[in-house]
């Protein structure tokens, strides 16, 4: 991602992973991949957001751009400077230039001192041992925030929380930073204040020149002030361009579900029609190839299997349920049996072994969404195969089954962040100008 080399904050192959430890003796038994090798340039003067669901790293990203977390891997520079070489006196420096902006106000302030100590409390520190100019510059930056000079003797709990915010939005500008980071900056507050910190930030960030980064998991948000935006799923960038790029024309999945979920005021918009079911995968075991291939509403079928988005999804699903071995068969035919018109009535034992097999077969798909019969016959072969599988209690028989026909390059193949024609950049295979596999076939809708 190569654009200018002026930019303010250069940072290249990022990653920060938490070693997960057991036992008293703190074994590292495997590691969280909180952030797993992002890269991005912030423009002097823009406003850059990272969106993505809860979990997926943004506020790891954020803390370790500014060493308030110490990364794993990667490079972050400063105005061309190494941040992660800096002696105690550079890195003081760099926590003046770049102030924190966080969820909750309450947070950074001591509610022992009041507003107007708390505001100078940074000027304080950069060593301005002049009272009367400290009072001077922390009234004109608390009505500058839509506050009054008078409110410098107040409490920060005699405050709102949109007002708290305002306030730590005054003492972040107390030192004239450079760059402003502000990680869920809006989230604890009501709709209706949110507009007005954001309307607030944006003057600011205008009027004089700042740098903001803007963490959020509200895509409402990074589009009202943010000039380009980078969509993070476990770990990584699988989206980043324009704002209104990538808001009119999203080239991920992921972007295009994140966006499908955001209410619209007509009811006769129905969205994009994506639906993003399950959560964020635990990021110390992400998923191989496309770490999103798991959710994924639009997954590439393998070579020659040709079926419908929606019945492609369940195979996918029932096959997870191999893969874990959590098909719970003797439930599944519990239930088929209460609720198969007396076909099995008076049976004593509704074990699956006193039960035909094209019943269970039936009833597990059911349960998972899959047809009776798939019009296509090498996908139905392979579903019927495991299903045989299963009930001869054969699960490596069956998972192998599955993976043989139905591993497609989404698990196979990590896709790289690529520029696409909307001006943004994406990682996708389904952006791939040349498929691994030639005839691999789009999924009829
Ligand atoms: N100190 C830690 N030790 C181990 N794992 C951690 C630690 N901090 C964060 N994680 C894990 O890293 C992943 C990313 O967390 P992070 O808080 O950065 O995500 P996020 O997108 O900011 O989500 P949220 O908005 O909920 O904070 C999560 O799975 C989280 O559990």
């Amino acid at each position: 991602m190569s654009r200018s080399d002026d930019s303010l904050l250069r940072v290249d192959g990022l990653k920060k992973h938490y070693p997960i430890t057991e036992g008293v003796l703190n074994t590292e038994v495997g590691r969280a991949r909180a952030v797993d090798g992002i890269s991005l340039e912030l423009e002097r003067g823009e406003t850059f957001g990272i969106v993505g669901e809860s979990g997926c790293g943004k506020s790891t990203a954020a803390a370790s751009m500014v060493r308030l977390e110490e990364p794993t891997d990667g490079e972050v520079r400063f105005e061309g400077e190494n941040i992660l070489k800096y002696d105690a006196a550079e890195l003081r420096q760099f926590r003046r230039e770049v102030q924190l902006i966080f969820q909750d106000p309450d947070s950074s302030f001591d509610p022992r001192m009041n507003v107007g100590d708390a505001v100078a409390e940074p000027l304080v520190v950069q060593g301005m041992t002049d009272r009367h100019r400290r009072r001077e510059i922390v009234a004109d930056l608390l009505e500058r925030v839509g506050l009054s000079a008078s409110d410098m003797k107040r409490y920060p709990h005699e405050f709102s929380g949109g007002q708290k915010q305002r306030i730590g939005l005054a003492r972040a500008l107390a030192v004239n930073p450079k760059l402003i980071v502000a990680d869920e900056p809006v989230s604890a507050l009501d709709v209706s204040v949110q507009s007005e910190i954001l309307r607030l930030i944006d003057e600011f960030q205008r009027e004089l020149g700042l740098t903001v980064l803007i963490i959020s998991h509200d895509l409402g948000v990074v589009r009202q002030v943010c000039d380009r935006v980078a969509v993070m799923y476990l770990g990584e960038f699988v989206e980043v361009g324009p704002t209104e790029e990538l808001f009119s024309n999203p080239q991920h999945p992921y972007t295009r579900a994140l966006l499908s979920a955001i209410p619209t005021p007509d009811p006769t918009d129905r969205g994009l029609g994506v639906e993003l079911t399950g959560d964020v995968p635990d990021p110390s075991d992400p998923p191989s190839g496309c770490r999103f291939h798991t959710r994924c509403p639009e997954v590439i079928p393998p070579s020659g299997i040709d079926l419908p988005q929606e019945i492609w999804r369940a195979v996918l699903n029932f096959r997870k349920q191999v893969e874990r071995e959590s098909i719970d068969v003797e439930s599944i035919v519990e239930v088929g049996v209460l609720e198969s018109d007396g076909e099995y009535e008076g049976l004593e034992d509704p074990s699956p072994d006193a039960i035909d097999d094209a019943d269970c077969k039936r009833w597990i798909r059911t349960e998972y969404d899959v047809p009776d019969r798939l019009d296509d016959p090498r996908a139905e072969a392979a579903v019927d195969d495991a299903l045989d599988a299963i009930l001869e209690g054969e699960a490596e028989r069956a998972k192998a089954r599955l993976a043989e026909e139905f591993t497609t390059v989404c698990e196979r193949e990590k896709p790289e962040l690529e520029g696409c024609s909307g001006g943004q950049e994406a990682a996708c295979h389904l952006l791939d100008d040349a498929p691994a596999e030639p005839d691999e076939l789009r999924l009829t809708e």
